[in-house]
C-alpha cells in the first residue's frame, strides 16, 4: 500500500542554515511511527515542514498521494493532517470546552460532537470542562492537546515530545492512549527522546542524526542499535 506520509530528499533551513540534508521518509498508513534521535538532529523542523509551518528549500513532501509541499497549514488540516506541536498548542487562557470548540472548526463538528468524541477518551476533561486550561496538570494539558486533535478527525497526527515536562507514568498512559487512537486507523508520527515510551506502542521508528533519516525500522531492531546509532550518525 502507497504511504500515506511521504518525503523525499527533503532540504530545509532557517535563514542560510541548512538544518535538514535531504530527508527521506514513508509512513505507512494506519501505522505508528516513532521519530527518534539526540537534541538537535532536526526532528521539530521536520514536523515543521511536514505540517507547512516551513517550506521545504527542496525535496517533495506527499501526503495521501498528493503533493503538499507549499501547502498552508489549515489547507493541510483540511486534507487530514493534524500536529500537536511542542509545548501542546492549547490556548491555557481559555476553558476546556472553549479549547475543544475552537479545534472542532476544522472538521465542521457540532459542540456536542466534539464533546462526546474528547470526553469519551478523555472522561477527566469532561470533570474540568470549566477549568482554564493553563490551571490544569502538565498531563491534562496534553490530554486536552490531544482530545483537540482528535476531533478534528485526522487521518495523520503529528505529535512532537509528548513526554515533555511529564513523569514517566503519565507519559507512559498517553502513549497507550496514542496506541488505542492508532488502532482506530489514525497514522500517527510520534517524535520522541524517550524512545523507550514512543517504540513500545511504534510500529516502525525512524532515527535522525544530523538532519538526516539513518535507520528505519522495527521497534525491536531500533533498540538494540539506538545507541550506536545516536552516536554514530552516518553508520546506517
Ligand atoms: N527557529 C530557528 N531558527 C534558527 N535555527 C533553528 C530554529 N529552530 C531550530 N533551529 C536549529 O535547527 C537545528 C534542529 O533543531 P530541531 O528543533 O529541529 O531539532 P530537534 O531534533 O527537534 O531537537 P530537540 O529534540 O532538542 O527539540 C538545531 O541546530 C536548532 O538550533
Amino acid at each position: 500500500m502507497a504511504p500515506i506520509l511521504e518525503l523525499e530528499g527533503v532540504h530545509a533551513a532557517y535563514g542560510r542554515i541548512e538544518v535538514l540534508h535531504g530527508v527521506d521518509l514513508a509512513v505507512p498508513r494506519g501505522a505508528v511511527v516513532a521519530l527518534l534521535g539526540p537534541n538537535g538532529a532536526g526532528k521539530t523542523t521536520l514536523m515543521k515542514v511536514c505540517s507547512g509551518r516551513l517550506r521545504a528549500t527542496s525535496g517533495h513532501v506527499h501526503l495521501g498521494g498528493s503533493h503538499v509541499n507549499n501547502a498552508a497549514p489549515d489547507a493541510l488540516a483540511r486534507a487530514g493532517l493534524c500536529t500537536i506541536p511542542e509545548g501542546r498548542g492549547i490556548f491555557p487562557n481559555l476553558t476546556v470546552a472553549e479549547n475543544l470548540r475552537l479545534s472542532g472548526l476544522v472538521g465542521q463538528a457540532s459542540a456536542a460532537e466534539i464533546y462526546e468524541t474528547a470526553f469519551t477518551r478523555f472522561p477527566r476533561l469532561a470533570e474540568r470542562y470549566d477549568q482554564l486550561a493553563g490551571s490544569m496538570s502538565g498531563g491534562e494539558q496534553q490530554m486536552l492537546a490531544m482530545a483537540r486533535a482528535l476531533v478534528t478527525n485526522p487521518a495523520v497526527l503529528l505529535v512532537d515530545e509528548l513526554s515533555m515536562g511529564l513523569a514517566p507514568l503519565i507519559v507512559r498512559q498517553l502513549y497507550d492512549v496514542l496506541g488505542q487512537i492508532a488502532d482506530q486507523g489514525v497514522t500517527v508520527v510520534a517524535v520522541e527522546q524517550f524512545a523507550d515510551m514512543a517504540l513500545r506502542v511504534a510500529d516502525f521508528a525512524a532515527v535522525m542524526t544530523h538532519g538526516r533519516i539513518v535507520a528505519f525500522d522495527e521497534p525491536d531492531v531500533i533498540r538494540r542499535d539506538l545507541a550506536a546509532l545516536y552516536l554514530g550518525g552516518a553508520a546506517a
